[in-house]
């Protein structure tokens, strides 16, 4: 049974107060957390067999109406929200709705945004219901102190907003939402204020209760939250995002490795490999003497990673995936956890197909050497394509001798789970190392070029 909701425009909840002095005219709308990734996809079931079966997640939440379908699923602090896509024959409302894109910013669109919006939350609620052409990651929601504010005060630098403050609530409390278009194709950002709610998770969504003990599959597989979110950019575009990010939330810079050149980023341009990488963090803003009380210091952050495909070296996977999804956006996330070769062997088992890397990648006597020197077999890594990098900058201040020292991560990446080109998942463990390995990078290079080569080779023999 559907619970009983009431959907308020800002207008209807009368939270039109006059615009708010900020102490600083440029102070950004700060993030608490990250709360849910949210999927568009054209076939539901498909992907939540995926994510239930093989990704092991768990369907926690559902919201079915008879004009959307949108599912909550969660592994760990790990929450995907899929949303069924508006098909072909139900362009309608959509094409009535991308008459606004240029969305809900200052001035006489107010009124329409209200409408756009009701209609919208409708649809799709905590987000936009975008009529996109492929399968898409497009929202990655963050838990604010204070929707209106964060609104007024990005609203005044010039954000454009999709959605404007949107009270929903059921009979455990309300949560006010509002949708930010980013300057990133189509990526959006939903800020979400739950303080004032007591259920598990949003107005809406049918809660499904399970006992709070750990399973089988939470120990087997053991992902803990979202590690890393990577944007495919176009060329040239890193800073103007990078700029964005920082001066509308707060985020600031992550190197990724500790001699990276500042305006540079992380480039690898050789043998066939041209990569621009650059990353950011966010709610490290208690660094800035901002500390929020909702944020828990102990839940680890995630990063955003910029990719830029450089010129020199040919086609590429970021040139692909720019191709494929016809814009800039959301390319891979990489999911934490605490044990990737149990968490790829069950995956595996369950049906996921992961990248490898030649078998010659795990005999090389260097790399077979730094597995091993890392405590690992590489025969079972070679089993499921799981990538070892090894941080060669240790921190010099350390007192423990070099092998002791050693900090390294693990990777593997999965084959793209959608039907297009659009989306890949990845499985991280990190051992001390906090960046992205370089030998991993072009590992993974060399076998996804080679899965798009064989595609090419199979599509034309067809
Ligand atoms: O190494 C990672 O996990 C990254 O996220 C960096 C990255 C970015 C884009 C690619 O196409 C491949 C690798
Ligand atoms: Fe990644």
């Amino acid at each position: 049974m559907l619970c009983k909701i009431k959907i308020l425009t800002k207008d209807s909840f009368g939270l039109d107060t006059p615009p708010v002095k900020t102490s600083h005219p440029n102070m950004a709308a700060y993030l608490s957390r990250l709360h849910h990734i949210s999927l568009h996809v054209s076939n539901v079931e498909k992907i939540t067999s995926d994510l239930v079966s093989k990704f092991k997640f768990n369907l926690f939440a559902t919201r079915l109406t008879d004009r959307s379908r949108q599912l909550a699923f969660r592994k760990g602090a790990a929450v995907f929200v899929v949303n069924e896509r508006p098909t072909r024959g139900d362009v309608r409302l959509n094409e009535e709705l991308e008459g606004t894109t240029e969305g809900y910013s200052a001035g006489p669109h107010r009124d329409n945004a209200g409408k756009y919006n009701q209609d919208a939350s409708t649809k799709c609620l905590y987000d936009v219901s975008p009529h996109y052409s492929v399968d898409t990651v497009s929202n990655v929601c963050f838990e604010v102190e204070d929707v209106e504010r964060s609104f007024k005060t990005l609203r005044q630098m010039g954000c454009n907003f999709l959605v404007p403050p949107t009270t929903v609530q059921d009979e455990s409390g309300h949560v006010t939402y509002s949708v930010v278009k980013s300057i990133v194709g189509n990526v959006c950002h939903t800020l979400i204020d739950r303080t004032k709610y007591e259920g598990s998770f949003l107005p809406g969504f049918d809660v499904i209760e399970k006992d709070g003990s750990l399973n089988e599959e939470d120990i087997s597989c053991p992902i803990t939250h979202f590690d890393h979110i990577t944007y495919a950019c176009p060329r040239k575009t890193t800073h103007q995002v990078m700029r964005w990010y920082e001066k509308l939330f707060g985020f600031q810079r992550f190197f990724i490795e500790s001699n990276e050149d500042v305006d540079e980023g992380f480039v690898v341009n050789q043998e066939g490999i041209g990569l621009r990488l650059t990353a950011m963090e966010y709610w490290k803003c208690s660094k800035a003497g901002i500390a929020l009380p909702s944020v828990n210091k102990n839940e680890p952050d995630c990063k955003f990673v910029i990719a830029e495909s450089l010129p020199e070296q040919g086609r590429n996977q970021v040139d692909t995936f720019l191709e494929k999804h016809r814009a800039p956006g959301i390319q891979h996330i990489g999911l934490y956890t605490n044990n990737i070769v149990s968490t790829a062997h069950v995956m595996a088992e369950a049906g996921v197909q992961f990248f490898s890397p030649p078998l010659t990648y795990y005999t090389e006597v260097g790399k077979q050497q730094e597995i091993e020197e890392a405590g690992h077999d590489p025969q079972v890594l070679a089993q499921h394509g799981i990538l070892l990098d090894t941080d060669l900058h240790q921190d010099p201040s350390s007192q423990s001798t070099p092998s002791e020292n050693k900090r390294y991560l693990l990777q593997v990446f999965t084959k793209p789970i959608f039907e297009e080109d659009t989306f890949f998942l990845e499985l991280i463990e990190r051992r001390g190392a906090t960046g992205f390995g370089e030998g991993n990078i072009r590992a993974l290079w060399r076998s996804v070029q080679a899965h798009m080569e064989n595609q090419r080779v199979d599509s034309h023999g067809a």
